[in-house]
């Protein structure tokens, strides 16, 4: 598995740390950035990771930034990117189960460092069951698609 992360200097700190646990458990991943605690603009962070994980590169990814909101509006306006913002476990697990979620977003500015890498390792372990939710991630794909192409928009 393959795992594409980065934050603004928000979640800098708790993204390091997330990495660290990565390279610790074995984890392959990739840093998308930032790299230091300046200021910077969370857009320009997560869209990286977001594609990353659409085109295929990386199975899965995780955004910090302060509180995990504003990296998750962005990954979810790529198309292909089910994001899911998580500070609990069930959350974590759940998200995976039914909602096929392919990013975990998270904030510094508000979990802690111990439950935040158990929220990561419930979402890295959970697995889409298919089943009675294949159709309801199907009609999110179709929701997103009407917008892709106005042809399918019904307006
Ligand atoms: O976008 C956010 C809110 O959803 C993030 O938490 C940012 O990290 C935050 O807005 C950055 O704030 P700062 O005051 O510029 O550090």
């Amino acid at each position: 598995m393959k795992i594409a992360i980065a934050s603004d200097h928000g979640g800098f700190k708790l993204k390091k740390h997330i990495a660290e646990y990565l390279k610790e458990k074995g984890y392959t991943y990739k840093d998308f950035g930032t790299l230091t605690e300046e200021s910077v603009d969370y857009p320009d962070f997560a869209i990286l990771v977001a594609e990353a994980v659409a085109q295929g590169e990386y199975d899965l990814g995780i955004l910090c930034c302060g509180t995990g909101i504003g990296v998750n509006m962005v990954a979810n306006k790529v198309p292909g990117i089910r994001a899911a913002h998580c500070h609990d476990t069930f959350s974590a697990r759940m998200t995976r189960e039914h909602n096929d979620a392919n990013v975990l977003t998270m904030g510094e500015r508000v979990i802690g460092r111990g439950l935040a890498i158990e929220v990561v390792e419930a979402f890295l372990q959970g697995e889409y069951a298919g089943g009675r939710h294949a159709c309801r991630v199907e009609k999110i794909k179709e929701i997103e698609a009407r917008f892709l192409d106005p042809d399918k928009s019904g307006h």
